[in-house]
């Protein structure tokens, strides 16, 4: 699979110890290229390594999207059982790095947050909303894909068995006093510029406090939630790709049209 380059579809900058990426596609609402994920991926790597890098936040650039998830058009790409493990694969490497970055790491959601893009935001220390941001994971509507178990085990480390099947099966978005309510969030401020302003301050508090404390705690939290492995989940990941469904909602997203699913 070829991926884009990312350029300028996702931003680094550092300033006084604090890391920001910002995913820049917002004509697609931040839609995430193979390429953005592996810079992520990338960066959290160098943050490791730097310790003068104290937290990250990760935002969208614009006020309608922190990320809408993968790139749907992507998908086309697709043509074996293969590409679809080795895409889970690439993802999964991506999240667990996000996830086991050396330091806090704060993500700030204005507007959507859905599939991969909420996928990243699971793997975030803290979330910060907007009023105006809406999670979820709308696949069953729109795709007919499935997520991985990683991804699904930190919504459900999040919010729980219950209300993560009532968020997949309803495929419904989440406003953000409910995302709030259920854990998604742990706080929401009211419009895009205070978002930017607590996020910096969330992070200077932090990177001001004891960094092994934080180290441990993160860890110590990762391991409690079951680390289950990729190839539990791959029989499910490819029946839900390799399917005449997943085709369908790639094609029905891409042409503006409701899918017809038919269940295989
Ligand atoms: C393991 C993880 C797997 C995945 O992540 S699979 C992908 C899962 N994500 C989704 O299914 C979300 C798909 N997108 C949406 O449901 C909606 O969008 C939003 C709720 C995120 C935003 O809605 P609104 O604000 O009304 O924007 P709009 O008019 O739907 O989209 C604006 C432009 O952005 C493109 N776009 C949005 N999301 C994606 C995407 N994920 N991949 C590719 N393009 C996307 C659209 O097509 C459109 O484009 P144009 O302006 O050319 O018509």
């Amino acid at each position: 699979m070829n991926a884009p380059t990312a350029n300028e579809d996702l931003l680094y900058s550092i300033t006084d110890g604090i890391a920001r990426i910002t995913f820049n596609r917002p004509q697609a609402r931040n839609a995430m290229t193979f390429a953005m994920y592996d810079r992520m991926a990338e960066i959290c790597l160098e943050i490791n390594a730097d310790r003068s890098i104290k937290a990250l936040i990760l935002t969208g650039a614009g006020d309608k999207a922190f990320a809408s998830g993968t790139d749907i058009s992507q998908f086309r790409a697709f043509k074996t059982a293969q590409d679809a493990l080795d895409y889970e694969a690439r993802i999964d490497r991506v999240l667990g790095t996000l996830e086991q970055c050396r330091v806090p790491v704060i993500a700030a959601i204005a507007g959507a947050c859905t599939g991969g893009g909420a996928g990243i935001a699971a793997c975030c220390d803290l979330r910060i909303g907007t009023e105006t941001t809406r999670m979820g994971f709308p696949i069953a509507r729109t795709l007919g894909n499935c997520l991985s178990m990683s991804n699904i085990s930190r919504v459900v480390a999040l919010v729980g068995p219950a209300r993560t099947k009532d968020l997949i099966f309803k495929a419904r978005l989440v406003e953000a006093q409910e995302a709030l309510a259920l854990g998604l969030l742990n706080e929401v401020v009211p419009d895009v510029e205070t978002l930017q302003r607590r996020a910096d301050e969330t992070a200077k508090l932090v990177a001001s406090h004891a960094p092994l404390t934080l180290e441990a705690t993160k860890e110590a939290v990762r391991r409690i939630r079951r680390t289950l492995s990729r190839e539990e989940g791959e029989d499910l990941i490819l029946k839900a790709y390799m399917s005449e469904d997943f085709r369908e909602g790639m094609d029905a997203f891409l042409n503006k049209r409701s899918p017809v699913w038919k269940g295989r």
